[in-house]
């Protein structure tokens, strides 16, 4: 499983300028959701292979565990062995997140089940769930016999589906359901009643204009994948042949998720103008998702779009991208993307015939049109439309902008980092991209660029044992920023330098070691030349020789390039002893912390008898205090506070008090306010 991003309350992206690379894009989570269910309600086991890992996915398959179905996931490929149409389980509380593609399905499935075989099943979601309607699935599954308790308001979840074994459902005549709020509801039914087409065909019709049509269409695909041929009649009628049965493919493979390519194909448009494209990768040209048709939306606003199977290769065309009105019907969610790239058109961008926006994770278009005019744009929203007009060079605003726990609104707003204007973007509880895209912000910085003066640095610098390590990596946890160990590259130098036997005094010889070090830092651990360090970079001995070699000013110069590079986006937070002085100058926040001899020798004695090593204090403060007259009467780059370095002493502060503290100046120096 992937991980989950951390909680934090915001992230700040500073001014991006530009992009390329490749993107390798996670699981759909519409074909992933349908998937599970489709193996959970089949006989035998199927293989399923990408499955997109997100909050989406995860409480599909926690109801799916809850109801019996046995996962196993080996090596990336998940193995799910299904019902067989059979209950195994007849009574669960079911928490399905804010997924709808969890919720309306399984509430008609489960309904069927609870009607045929009894049962007593509880389908709940966050509190966003439960305002979102249901209803229309509802009064299509009463009639038939199905047992609907609404446990809130009417029309929407929290829902208790319950029965009678034995039961049987009233599926001779054609059943009827509203398609003009969600197509989820037909999806759902399409799914679900070929449970109860073993002797008769059972027929679904549409009233109303049936929306999101191309939903639709990717259920009756994957249905068909397991053995269901549904026969169309326009978009009004749907049979379920009599006699189908859900039939494991064996294997089946998901793709990239196209609506999340939406957010690289429109950065390709806006960035990519420097040679190499943004290249995607995992949908492409063939996919079975509505959401794919994006890129003709992107293409008239200027994109250059090439694609494959598999594969999309995006460039910048027209410049400012060009203003559109588009009906976004069949693109529900990868239109909400459009309403970002609008911010970079040469008029006003208008996206018609998406009252669902009002609906989903939040009112979307209530939601875009007050996060949009925060940047600076103009928007005019109505029942059924957005339009978006640029903000004028000078109208761009530093801002923090909400997300209203709605993935899409995090991930849309992250493309106004690109505002000519070069002021940052503050994405407010950026996790909820968790929903469809765990790894969201980890893919942008991959291929976005900024210019390095635009990347924020926080410098923390001070004596040994201050705890400086600690604070500066609790702070760019809390920011979600790089982090520069200064340290550990003279410690690595000085590992290397006694692995090769080369004398640490000779200057030329250990510079040479440190300009070749081979070192990759990677989820908090160290490698050397291939080989984990992180402990060896800890001992007492790489502490003394870093302290030896990295008084030589040819060394020191030999690491800076490599100490640079690490300015990358979002933010770095830098420790070390002269990051402030030296490497960064131009930190927006330098901290010098220090504190007294007597608490650092203590917290080293400490350190060390946690690790099991037995060591005598009064030695430790004599080591502690030398080291200190070494590092601070070295010639080059001495350790002092830098001018305008802020002291903090940490002798009687907790971790988290500094932490506190030093956030606080940080934000003190941030555009946003608050
Ligand atoms: O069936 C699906 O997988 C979906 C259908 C669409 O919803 P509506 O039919 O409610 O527009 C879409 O917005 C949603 O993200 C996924
Ligand atoms: C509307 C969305 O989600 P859901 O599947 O919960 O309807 C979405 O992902 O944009």
């Amino acid at each position: 499983m992937t991980a989950l991003p951390t909680h934090r309350p915001f992230l700040d992206l500073p001014p991006l300028t530009g992009a390329s690379g490749t993107v390798r894009l996670p699981g759909s989570k519409s074909i992933s959701n349908r998937v599970l269910l489709l193996a959970g309600l089949a006989a035998g086991t199927t293989a399923v292979h990408d499955l997109l890992d997100s909050d989406d996915t995860r409480v599909m398959l926690d109801a799916l565990r809850a109801l019996g179905c046995t996962l196993r996931d080996d090596g990336g490929v998940l193995h799910v062995t299904g019902l067989g149409g059979r209950l195994h389980v007849h009574e669960a509380d079911l928490f399905l997140g804010n997924a709808g593609t969890a919720m309306r399905p399984l509430t008609a499935a489960l309904a069927v089940l609870a009607a045929t075989q009894g049962g007593s099943f509880t389908l709940a979601g966050v509190p966003r769930m439960h305002e979102r309607p249901i209803g229309d699935l509802v009064d299509a599954l009463r009639p038939l016999g199905c047992q609907v308790e609404d446990l809130g308001t009417p029309g929407y979840p929290p829902l208790r589906l319950h029965g009678t074994a034995g039961g049987t459902l009233a599926v001779d005549e054609p059943i009827r359901v509203r398609g003009d709020v969600s197509s989820q509801f037909l999806t759902a039914l399409l799914l679900a009643l070929p449970l109860v087409a073993g002797t008769r065909d059972v027929v679904i019709t549409v009233d109303g204009e049936l929306i999101s049509r191309p939903y639709v269409e990717i259920t009756l695909n994957l249905l068909a994948r397991f053995g269901i041929e549904v026969e169309r009649q326009g978009w009004s009628r749907f049979t379920i042949p009599a006699g189908s049965r859900y039939l494991t493919p064996g294997h089946i493979h998901v793709e990239g998720d196209a609506s999340s390519a939406s957010y690289f194909v429109a950065l390709g448009a806006i960035a990519a103008d420097g040679g190499a494209p943004v290249r995607i990768e995992g949908v492409g040209l063939d996919s079975i998702q509505g959401d794919i048709r994006f890129v003709e939306a992107a293409q008239a606003m200027g994109a250059q779009v090439r694609g494959g199977p598999g594969w999309l290769s995006v460039h910048r065309g027209l410049w400012p991208l060009k203003a559109i009105t588009l009906d976004c019907n069949h693109i529900p969610d990868a239109a909400m993307t459009l309403a970002a790239m609008a911010l970079y058109a040469d008029g006003t961008t208008r996206l018609t015939n998406i009252a669902s926006w009002r609906v989903k994770e939040t009112d979307r278009i209530a939601a875009m049109a007050a996060e949009l005019r925060r940047v600076g744009a103009v928007v005019e929203e109505g029942a059924d439309f957005i339009a978006v007009t640029p903000p004028a060079r000078d109208a761009w605003r530093a801002a923090a902008v909400r997300t209203y726990d709605d993935h899409r609104m995090a991930m849309c707003l992250s493309l106004a980092a690109f505002n000519p204007a070069r002021v940052p973007v503050r994405i407010l509880e950026p996790h909820c991209v968790a929903k469809t895209f765990p790894g969201y912000f980890d893919a942008l910085f991959g291929v976005a660029r900024a210019r390095p003066e635009d990347v924020p640095v926080i410098t923390v610098d001070g004596p040994t044992a201050s705890g400086k390590g600690t604070l500066a990596a609790e702070v760019a946890q809390a920011l979600g920023y790089h982090l520069l160990d200064s340290g550990a590259l003279y410690r690595a130098t000085g590992l290397a330098v006694m692995d090769d036997g080369v004398d640490p005094a000779d200057e030329t010889a250990v510079a040479r070691v440190a300009g070749l070090l081979d070192l990759r830092f990677d989820g908090g651990r160290c490698w050397l030349r291939g080989q984990d360090v992180t402990d060896a970079l800890r001992s007492e001995q790489a502490g003394m020789m870093a302290s030896r070699v990295s008084a030589l000013p040819a060394v020191r110069e030999a690491l800076h390039g490599l100490q640079l590079a690490f300015r990358r986006a979002p933010g770095l937070v830098a420790d070390g002893r002269d990051m402030g002085t030296v490497v960064f100058p131009d930190a927006e926040l330098k901290v010098y912390l220090t504190a007294s001899a007597a608490q650092r020798a203590e917290r080293r004695h400490k350190q060390l008898i946690s690790k099991g090593i037995s060591s005598n204090i009064q030695a430790l403060r004599a080591d502690l205090e030398a080291r200190d007259l070494r590092d601070s009467s070295r010639t080059v780059a001495p350790l002092k506070p830098a001018e305008d370095a802020l002291q903090l002493d940490n002798s009687v502060l907790t971790i988290d008090e500094s932490v506190k503290r030093v956030l606080g100046w940080w934000s003190e120096r941030r555009p946003f306010g608050g």
